[in-house]
């Protein structure tokens, strides 16, 4: 007998789980608003927003000027820490979900990969958080995390502290490695991003599968 899972359960929308994007930062290196750079035809972010809808019933978007946004079929939260960079992001992104897990993507990686989000996911029992590891090191901004995170992300917040990088150490992390990537065609352009001219113009050019 075939026990195979249906088509369904593997390509369907994620249960449990709330997209969230980040789009609150200055866009300062890039000097105009990298969201809405043109992609593939299309603002940045719109094509951030279209992958996640595949993946998430629920899809929020953080950002302290919505009205930048208004063409984007989905709800906006703003920053309950303003000022505090990308972990006030996740703090409000966690804060707005009433599901178990977010996935937390920043608004300039225009290619991420549902392969690679369904594979945070299903290494995700029993930790509060999942993050990759690519070519880059570690991808706090391209992972999942726990709504039981959100006591912690507000106290590291509290402390002064903007760095990711200090909550992954103070929650039950789960890195995914680079091997564990490799068994996804094209992993690593999930991680693609672009915060300068020159990176967005790289990316433009960029010959893609
Ligand atoms: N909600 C929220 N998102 C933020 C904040 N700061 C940065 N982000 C987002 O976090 C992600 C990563 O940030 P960066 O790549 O540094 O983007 P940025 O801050 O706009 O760019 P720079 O000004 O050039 O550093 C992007 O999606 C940003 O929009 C913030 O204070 N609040």
């Amino acid at each position: 007998m075939d026990r195979s899972p249906p088509m369904q359960e593997t390509r369907g929308p994620l249960d449990g789980i709330t997209g969230v994007i980040l789009a609150g930062g200055a866009s300062s290196r890039m000097g105009r608003n990298k969201a809405l750079l043109m992609v593939d035809g299309m603002p940045l972010i719109e094509k951030i927003h279209r992958t996640m809808t595949q993946l998430f019933r629920d899809v929020v978007l953080v950002t302290n000027t919505p009205e930048a946004y208004a063409f984007l079929p989905c709800r906006t939260v703003a920053d309950i820490y303003p000022g505090f960079g990308s972990i006030a992001g996740l703090h409000a992104g966690l804060a707005a979900s009433s599901e178990e897990w977010i996935f937390v993507t920043a608004c300039d990686a225009p290619f991420i990969n549902p392969d690679v989000i369904r594979l945070l996911s299903a290494v995700s029992a029993g930790y509060d958080a999942v993050v990759p590891i690519s070519e880059g090191g570690k991808e706090p901004l391209h992972a999942l995390y726990g709504r039981r995170c959100l006591a912690e992300v507000e106290q590291v917040i509290r402390q002064g502290d903007r760095q990711l990088l200090i909550l992954l150490d103070r929650v039950k992390t789960r890195y995914v490695t680079p091997e564990e990537l490799a068994s996804i065609p094209g992993a690593e352009l999930s991680f693609c991003n672009v915060n300068t001219p020159d990176e967005y113009a790289a990316m433009v050019g960029m010959r893609r599968p």
